[in-house]
């Protein structure tokens, strides 16, 4: 069986599991699939003694579920999706249909009905395809079910009363979860496991590839039967296209194999063997697509989606365009595509803000990152479309100025200094305690910019005095920082150069995020001047994304990109930052990390001068 091209074609379709089911929802984003969810609200009362088999009764429930959905959701959004997934699991023994028990004694009658006997799980599960036509909705149901046998241990009355009171039982067919505490109660399991979990996955995926990827009949005739393939062949597949169960997308289904392995007599499987595809290039695709995501967030920051859903959310679409003066049809899809990307959630009553959402794309909050978020809109965005040039011919040839250059416009250093202030307010904690820096007295923070870290390290250490030493044109504008006006008196803010002025006087110097903005004689020349104007004893800490490559690429590695485009500075490693360090009379040079994202590098100012 081969999954991949199926779920490529799958991806730029709009998928949704009609299920509640936490399980069910593991068990498909495991596969791979990219899908919504919107639980059914259809009631599960069908009359059972109407179907001649528990599975009938299974089957129909999966597509009453998942027909609920498609027609709710096409007569809200006038848009239906399209695919929906509906599933109904039951748990069968001598003839009766056991569902989730009512109440805890419901629960014992049916684990005491199952102790020490084989019984039956089905699932039914329910694919149905949706078109709409002249705003009719039009649906294609696929449908099939899958049976596994599982025997309980003989258990004795306390067991049975104590995996009753765990509570776990009261939402599960049957009463019992296998893939939790239930599982001590099964003695052995006949079938696929995860059917008996809520979903048969291996069914499904065979399903999907006679609906989306049926062979070509050339193909089918010329796997040889006598050999043993290591993987399924197509002859599950070939059901389908003999007709099998008429599911309409086998009809519709794109014929051929994406490209991929190449079938055909000039094709690599010349002694008559369906060769197995490459891997499906999932990360590449959701890498080409990287930019798209990061313009929706962008995008729905800048329209503040995140804002009106945090006040008043949940709000429909409709709702939400009219608050953003924007068209229904593209809020709607942005506020899909949010959904998709785990910012936002979509329910029966509307969308509503993620908490990760609330928490950081929100414009207010301590830990809002709006302004870093309109940063890399605005600013990064356009710099980085001169990566080719900076690659080509060197740093000197990009565009982008430094964020910190003097000929910014008052927007843009505001801008500038909203992206840092929230930024460092997210990280100030983790830098100002990597180190116990209670034995210094006195600290300034060189270009500490809104003073962000400079308040986190006078709440931590109760007698340090901070200074924030930054350009006149940042310091003018850090009250509007601070709302509640008032600096706590042992935080003070000093405008001035630090390649030019006095450095204040301090016993802790704090560069952070400054060293990588520079190129190799300006650090040099900078660390000096620190240097000088340390006491020995003192200290000198530095906050980077260093270079490393025990780090996640991800980490540090666009950091490298950034000092590119920006012409000028460079990243560095720690093994750099502490010979740099060294070079500038700073002995036990220690290093910690601050979180996933910051490395803090502290030295102690030796007593003589290198
Ligand atoms: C990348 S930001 C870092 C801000 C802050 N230290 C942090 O970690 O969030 C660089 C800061 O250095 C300041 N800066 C740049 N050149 C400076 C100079 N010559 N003298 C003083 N500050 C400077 C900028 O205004 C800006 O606030």
């Amino acid at each position: 069986m081969v999954l991949s091209p199926v779920i490529g074609k799958l991806l730029h379709k709009r998928v949704v599991l009609a299920s509640a089911s936490p399980r069910r929802r593991e068990i498909l984003s495991q596969a791979g699939l990219r899908f919504e969810v919107v639980p059914s609200r259809f009631k599960e009362k069908l009359d059972k003694a109407a179907f001649a088999t528990p599975y009938a009764y299974a089957i129909e429930t999966a597509k009453q579920k998942a027909l609920e959905v498609a027609s709710r959701m096409h007569q809200k959004d006038l848009r239906a999706p399209d695919v929906v997934i509906g599933a109904d699991t039951i748990v069968t023994i001598g003839g009766l249909i056991l569902e989730k028990p009512a109440d805890k004694q419901d629960a014992y009658r049916m684990l005491s009905r199952l102790n020490g006997k084989e019984h039956s799980v089905f699932t039914g599960v329910a694919i149905i395809h949706c078109c709409s036509e002249d705003g009719q909705l039009d649906t294609d149901v696929c449908e099939f079910h899958e049976e596994t046998t599982v025997k309980f241990s003989e258990l004795s009355e306390d067991l049975l009363w104590e995996y009753i009171d765990s509570g776990e039982p009261m939402d599960k067919a049957g009463g019992y979860g296998i893939q939790a505490l239930g599982g001590m109660l099964v003695e052995y399991v006949r079938g696929d496991f995860l059917n008996v979990v809520g979903f048969p996955l291996n069914h499904f995926c065979k399903k999907l590839v006679e609906l989306y990827c049926p062979p070509h009949r050339e193909d089918v005739q010329r796997v040889k039967h006598d050999s043993i393939p290591a993987v399924d062949t197509f002859e599950i597949a070939s059901e389908a296209a003999q007709g099998d169960e008429g599911c309409g997308p086998s009809r519709a289904g794109v014929h051929g194999h994406t490209g991929q392995a190449p079938a055909g007599p000039q094709g690599p499987d010349t002694n008559g063997l369906v060769e197995n595809p490459p891997p499906f290039p999932s990360d590449l695709l959701d890498l080409i697509d990287g930019f798209k995501a990061s313009k929706a967030l962008f995008t729905a920051c800048k329209l503040k989606v995140f804002d009106v859903l945090k006040e008043e959310g949940p709000l429909k679409a409709v709702d939400v365009a009219r608050k953003l003066n924007a068209s229904v049809c593209g809020t709607g899809r942005l506020l899909d595509v949010c959904v998709a990307l785990g910012l936002l959630e979509k329910t029966d009553t509307g969308y509503g803000n993620t908490q990760l959402a609330s928490r950081h794309l929100a414009s207010e909050g301590a830990c809002s990152l709006h302004g870093f978020v309109a940063y890399n809109d605005e600013h990064a965005w356009t710099v980085f479309t001169d990566l080719e040039s900076a690659v080509r011919q060197g740093p000197r040839a990009a565009a982008g100025r430094p964020a910190e250059d003097p000929s910014q416009s008052r927007d843009q250093r505001l801008r500038f200094m909203r992206a840092m202030h929230g930024l460092t307010q997210l990280t100030a904690r983790q830098v100002a305690t990597a180190f116990d820096l209670s034995r210094f007295a006195s600290a300034c923070d060189l270009g500490g910019c809104t003073g962000a870290l400079a308040r986190e390290l006078a709440r931590e250490y109760p007698r340090l005095k901070v200074t924030v030493f930054d350009l006149p044109e940042v310091i003018e504008h850090v009250s509007s920082f601070h709302p509640e006006g008032r600096q706590p008196e042992r935080l003070r803010f000093v405008p001035g150069d630090f390649f030019k002025d006095d450095l204040p006087d301090a016993q802790l110097y704090i560069l952070s995020r400054i060293l990588h903005d520079w190129a190799d004689d300006r650090v040099h020349e900078l660390l000096s001047r620190v240097s000088r104007s340390c006491k020995p004893g003192g200290g000198l800490l530095v906050v980077e994304t260093a270079l490393d490559e025990r780090r996640a690429a991800r980490a540090s590695l666009p950091a490298a990109l950034n000092a590119l485009v920006r012409a000028q500075g460079r990243e560095r490693s720690l093994a750099e930052y502490r010979s740099l360090l060294g070079q500038h009379g700073f002995r036990d040079v220690q290093v910690a990390q601050a979180g996933d994202r910051l490395d803090v590098v502290l030295g102690t100012r030796a007593s003589s001068a290198p």
